[in-house]
């Protein structure tokens, strides 16, 4: 982003004076009375749009009744009242998602214009409907984010209004015309520019030394952060937008559920989640940076500016573990949003779950481009020659089926260009079409040995002949003249087909019903499932020789495996594939009749379910006026009703559907996507709108990329947008200074991104002997938990010890209780796997455990107030793309980092502090 001078200007806190505050950025306004003022004036409003909030509530669970209680017999009148319906609902479940943090903001505008932001846009019906509140999303409220000193925008002063519940607890004002910069700010690093063009131009040197100063900070002063001396080089002040009520975000403990940052979006930030770009956006930033957050905002900006076409397609997102998904999922129902399918790649193909672990080498073998040719190569092996010729007796003659009948048959069905499965009745049409013309031959034969002349004692036998009777008038006829007319009507008989279409006919009828000879078609070219596909492939040593020559021998025994074991995740992208080259088997069409049937059931269950919303009620606020759908009708006939109604959301339908195509799609982690993964992705996103976010330096995975241009050059060319974010939202700049070091041990050239704030912990480092690694953790885990009051730990360990350390979460986290997150426990969103398949219980608990054990790649995406790395030595030397995993493991936390290890300390990591 370009750089920005630095902006003159004052800001004022309306905080009482005894409440605690994390930046000082503003000069507090002196009289308490003065802030209690402003609080009751915003306290007034927003208790005045709690109350048009709940009118507007109301009035869609009476509509919403209303509409399900017709009983409309017309299909047409039928389709008009669901329609009614589902909009009604939508505005409820939306009414419910923005109830908490309604109101966040307001913009005081330079000509006296005042304009409330907030979660979604409130209009005020008595008075011409002038809007009350302005969705976040609005161009209006756009300078909310993004205005500065140096660019006001037209705006006096900004202000942050914090809420619990229906409650105002905590204002945040930044005069934005006037005043000078404030001093003494605790926490908040004095720097010189944000950028990605200037970023870029880092050179190492630069960066090296950046992160020099930052620990040359840390080290002279760890026990007063807040006032130390700041590093050189890294974030401007002014350049935030809400200091205090970013930073005050920040400091929070981490619950283990992301949350959305309407409030204190970033302009750099802004940029993005509001970009017009059609086509694919690549956002690419370091650890901490806000990427996740920003692509879920983005993809709630799209819902809202592109309603229409996305509520219909759908919008799909991609992240890079179960945990992460569940770390996310609450994010855009807070926001109002619901129409988002969120999946892992190993769980985008319909109906598996791809969760099983597997080699490296299996794993980055499986990803690569290739496998579209061993692939192609599995199917046309399937199609197969028979090796003995097959003879079938059908009416009174035989059939040979033989490599003169399959060959031109297989061939035929290949020249069609159609999947597999699709091809097989052209197949199957062209054997039993030879068969039978074997057939009819062998009949020809046979009556070309029949000598014509013989033929007059039994030529009734022959077709026609009774013609030639006809012709004749018996009385008039002489012998010779018979049987002349006899044989004029056998030999044109005889040059006729021996057997005409009815007989023909009636042959291949027999041909299809044989058991034998379908057996043998099966066997020929059998209709395949991908599932089916893969399996027999990976089981088979031969099969897989003869599909992937090119393979190395240890490569494909990394493939090889036995069935039943589970999917991994790299398999699923290859079912995909599979699947295009299969096309469907016309067997599941049956399957899908079936499902039908159950699906309807199951759609009546939950029209049933859709009383308990209308009667649930607001809580704090019980409406009695509002007619209750329970009133007046059972669940049961309810749920009758309503069978026809297809409730799935979108999101849902588009998980069990594998050829659905999205409206647009966003990538999370999208460094780790192989090539096969990215087309698969791609097949889902024929329009090409897509957000990719990601970070290079943190590739982990074998198959994974080091360069956007690389990975998107055989779907758009150069036809994508970069966009880079440079500021750590995370982790403290004392941290960072240790990653950037293992970051330029990877290099090439890629510079950390510049942390907002310092922590004040001190990241240390521990030696001990093997015999004491599990007793001595377990205390460090506690200590360092009890030091984070109450936040998440996590213990990062490399995967040859996860095992071994996994029992360390039992002791540890008798601290306090697993947090959840009551009141959130539907979340609105889809996951894939919630949507077709069960979950398994103690994977998801990476989201939500006080103290877990993880692996690099568990850890993906997520963070934790405190993190221990174990044995980074090994993390290192486990994967070839070991360097990208520390540092990763390294910048999860936001606060304390300590590193514990048996083996040698990788000297990369010397500068951490000896913990005593
Ligand atoms: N503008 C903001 N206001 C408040 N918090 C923010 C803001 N931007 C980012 N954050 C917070 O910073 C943290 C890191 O954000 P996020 O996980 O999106 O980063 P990331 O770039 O995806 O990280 P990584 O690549 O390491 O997974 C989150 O807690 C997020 O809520």
């Amino acid at each position: 982003m370009s750089k920005e001078t630095v902006p003159a200007r004052s800001a004022d806190s309306l905080e009482p004076r005894d409440e605690p505050r994390v930046n000082h950025n503003e000069t507090r306004v002196d009289q308490k009375a003065d802030a209690d003022d402003e609080r009751a004036l915003e306290q007034r409003y927003l208790t005045m749009l709690h109350e048009r909030l709940d009118g507007l509530r109301a009035t869609a669970a009476a509509g919403l009744a209303e509409a399900l209680l017709r009983d409309d017999p017309e299909p047409g009148a039928r389709a008009d009242r669901d329609a009614v319906a589902a909009r009604h609902a939508d505005q409820l479940t939306r009414v419910d998602a923005v109830r908490d943090r309604l109101m966040f903001g307001r913009l005081d505008l330079a000509d006296g214009e005042r304009r409330y932001i907030g979660r979604m846009g409130l209009l005020d019906p008595d008075a011409d409907y002038d809007p009350l509140l302005i969705d976040w999303r609005a161009p209006a409220a756009r300078p909310f984010y993004l205005a500065t000193g140096a660019t006001p925008l037209g705006v006096a002063r900004r202000r942050h209004i914090r809420t619990v519940g229906r409650r105002v607890t905590h204002l945040d004002d930044e005069t934005l015309d006037t005043g000078a910069l404030g001093d003494g700010v605790l926490g908040l690093l004095t720097l010189d520019g944000l950028g990605a063009a200037e970023d870029t131009e880092d050179t190492a040197e630069e960066a090296a030394e950046d992160r020099e100063a930052a620990w040359a900070t840390v080290a002279a002063s760890p026990a007063s952060p807040a006032t130390a001396q700041t590093p050189s080089g890294e974030v401007a002040r002014g350049t935030l937008v809400g200091e205090a009520a970013l930073l005050n975000t920040l400091a929070a403990h981490r619950t283990g559920r992301m949350r959305d940052i309407v409030a204190t979006i970033q302009s750099e930030q802004d940029r993005i989640i509001r970009s017009d770009q059609d086509g694919i956006l690549v956002v690419d930033g370091g650890p901490g940076t806000g990427k996740t957050t920003v692509a879920l905002h983005r993809a709630a900006f799209l819902l809202y500016s592109r309603r229409e076409h996305l509520a219909r397609r759908g919008v799909l997102i991609i992240g890079p573990n179960p945990a992460f998904l569940r770390y996310i999922e609450h994010v855009l129902p807070s926001l109002g949003e619901t129409g988002v399918l969120l999946s892992t790649i190993g769980d985008l193909f319909p109906g598996i779950r791809g969760r099983q672990p597997e080699s490296t080498l299996a794993a980055a073998v499986k990803g690569r481009s290739a496998m579209v040719d061993v692939l192609t190569a599995a199917v046309r092996d399937r199609q197969r020659l028979p090796d003995i010729p097959l003879e079938i007796t059908v009416a009174d003659g035989v059939a040979r089926l033989d490599e003169t009948i399959v060959v031109p048959a297989r061939a035929a069905a290949r020249l069609t260009g159609r999947p597999h499965n699709l091809a097989r009745p052209v197949f199957v049409r062209e054997v039993i079409a030879a068969l039978t013309r074997q057939i009819a031959d062998r009949y020809e034969t046979s009556i070309d040995e029949v000598d014509i002349p013989d033929f007059v004692d039994d030529f009734m036998l022959w077709p026609d002949t009774d013609a030639a009777r006809d012709n004749l008038d018996d009385s008039e006829a002489n012998d010779a003249d018979w049987a002349s007319a006899a044989r004029a009507a056998a030999t044109a008989a005889a040059s006729q087909p021996v057997l005409d279409a009815a007989d023909l006919a009636d042959l291949r009828r027999d041909l299809s019903s044989d058991p034998r000879l379908a057996a043998a078609i099966d066997g020929l070219w059998p209709l395949l499932t991908p599932q089916d596909l893969l399996t027999d492939l990976f089981a088979d040593d031969d099969a897989l020789r003869r599909a992937a020559p090119d393979l190395t021998a240890a490569e494909r025994a990394a493939l090889r495996r036995e069935p039943g074991g589970g999917w991994t995740p790299a398999d699923a992208p290859l079912l995909d594939e599979a699947a295009e080259l299969l096309g469907d088997d016309p067997r599941l069409a049956i399957d899908a009749a079936v499902a039908e049937q159950l699906e309807r059931r199951e759609r009546a269950e939950y029209a049933g379910g859709v009383l308990d919303i209308l009667s649930r009620g607001d809580t704090e606020d019980p409406d009695g006026e509002v007619l209750m759908a329970t009133d007046l009708i059972d669940a049961d006939r309810f749920g009758e009703r309503h069978a026809e109604i297809d409730t799935r959301s979108t999101a849902e339908r588009a998980a069990a559907d594998r050829g659905w195509t999205f409206g647009h799609v966003i990538v999370d982690e999208a460094q780790e996507l192989s090539a096969m993964a990215w087309r698969m992705v791609m097949r889902r996103c024929p329009s090409r709108s897509m957000t990719i976010v990601g970070d290079v330096a943190q590739t982990g995975d074998a198959a994974g990329t080091s360069s956007w241009a690389r990975v998107l050059a055989p779907y758009v060319g150069t036809r994508f947008v970069l966009e880079r974010l440079t500021v750590n939202y995370r982790t403290g700049a004392e941290i960072m200074a240790v990653a950037g070091d293992v970051l330029a041990m990877q290099g090439r050239g890629l510079r950390a991104p510049r942390s907002v704030r310092r922590s004040g912990h001190v990241p240390w480092r521990l030696a001990v002997p093997e015999a004491d690694l599990e007793p001595r953790l377990a205390r460090l885990v506690a200590d360092e938990h009890a030091a984070c009051g109450g936040g998440r730990l996590a213990v990062i360990v490399p995967t040859s010890r996860r095992e071994q350390l996994a029992g360390l979460v039992g002791s540890a986290a008798a601290g306090p209780a697993a947090s959840g997150d009551p009141g959130t426990a539907e979340t609105g969103t889809t996951r894939a796997d919630a949507a077709g398949t069960a979950g398994t219980a103690g994977e998801d608990s990476a989201a939500e455990d006080p103290v877990v054990v993880l692996t690099v790649r568990e850890a993906k995406g997520l963070e934790f107030d405190a993190v221990i790395v174990v044995e980074p030595e090994r993390i290192l030397a486990e994967s070839p793309r070991g360097a990208g995993d520390l540092y990763v493991a390294l910048t999860r936390p936001t606060n304390q980092l300590g590193v514990v290890h048996v083996e040698e300390l990788p000297a990369v990591l010397d500068r951490l502090r000896p913990r005593g």
